[in-house]
């Protein structure tokens, strides 16, 4: 059975149709990588998934259950976390403040539980030791594993990464997806959308390419890399 899904996802902005009519299946345990072209709808597809975006037509479905109508903080107590483009942690507070925050609002938890749960989550990323630091003082790298540990604090079943790896160096990116493959043999599900496809072939077990507010191609990571679909649709947005 799909963990997650969506079926005829239809997302309109006005008479704009940024989804039309999208069928996506998350597999329980799986790691997925979703590409296409800037605008194909990526971001906004995880938002209905996600609940943060009502859908215009078409169904969400999560551990066999409709969950459509569920807000996005009923969707993260029940596991599903998601990353933003552009995080936005409170600069003014600590790492741990920062991660404890998640563990109320998302897990709902409270007291010694939450705390303890926040310092799990800054530990499972490598954060441990700068819990105490302010946030504005930690560096690009830091702030993923932040942005990281946040979604971790909520206990999640499936995490939903949006384009977690820009703007890293080289190097600094090979971390994060070590990490996320730590994440991913934990058991955790992943669906993770990214233009950088050599971080993300590392870590997926199954590709799905959006152009245009449509699923174009989906399959091995080989499969869809060698549609020639994929290639001009990537052409095609390149040149728009
Ligand atoms: N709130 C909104 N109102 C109107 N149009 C929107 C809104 N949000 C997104 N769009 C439009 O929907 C389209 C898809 O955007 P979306 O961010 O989902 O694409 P994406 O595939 O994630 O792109 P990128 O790779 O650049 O992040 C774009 O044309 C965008 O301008």
């Amino acid at each position: 059975m799909d963990l997650l899904s969506g079926t005829r996802i239809v997302k309109r902005f006005g008479s704009l149709a940024v989804l039309r009519g999208v069928d996506i299946s998350i597999r329980r345990g799986e790691a997925l990588g979703v590409v296409g072209p800037n605008g194909a709808g990526k971001t906004t597809l995880f938002g209905v998934l996600a609940g943060t975006l009502p859908a215009s037509e078409g169904q969400v479905f999560f551990e066999g259950q409709d969950i459509s109508a569920w807000p996005a903080a009923t969707r993260c107590r029940h596991g599903i976390a998601r990353t933003h483009q552009v995080p936005r942690p409170f600069l003014g507070m600590s790492v741990l403040e920062n991660t404890l925050v998640a563990a109320q609002h998302g897990a709902g938890m409270r007291g010694a539980a939450a705390l303890q749960q926040a310092q799990q989550a800054l530990d499972r990323v490598g954060l441990g030791a700068l819990s105490a630091r302010p946030t504005a003082t930690l560096g690009l790298l830091d702030r993923k594993r932040l942005e990281l540990a946040r979604t971790l604090a909520t206990q999640p079943t499936v995490l939903l990464l949006d384009e977690i790896g820009g703007g890293l160096t080289e190097g600094e990116l090979h971390q994060l997806v070590d990490l996320i493959g730590t994440l991913r043999d934990d058991g955790l599900t992943i669906v993770w959308i990214e233009h950088v496809l050599h971080a993300l072939l590392r870590v997926i077990d199954r590709l799905v390419c959006m152009d245009a507010g449509a699923i174009l191609a989906e399959g091995t990571p080989n499969e869809v890399m060698a549609d020639p679909r994929v290639m001009s649709a990537y052409l095609g947005g390149a040149a728009a």
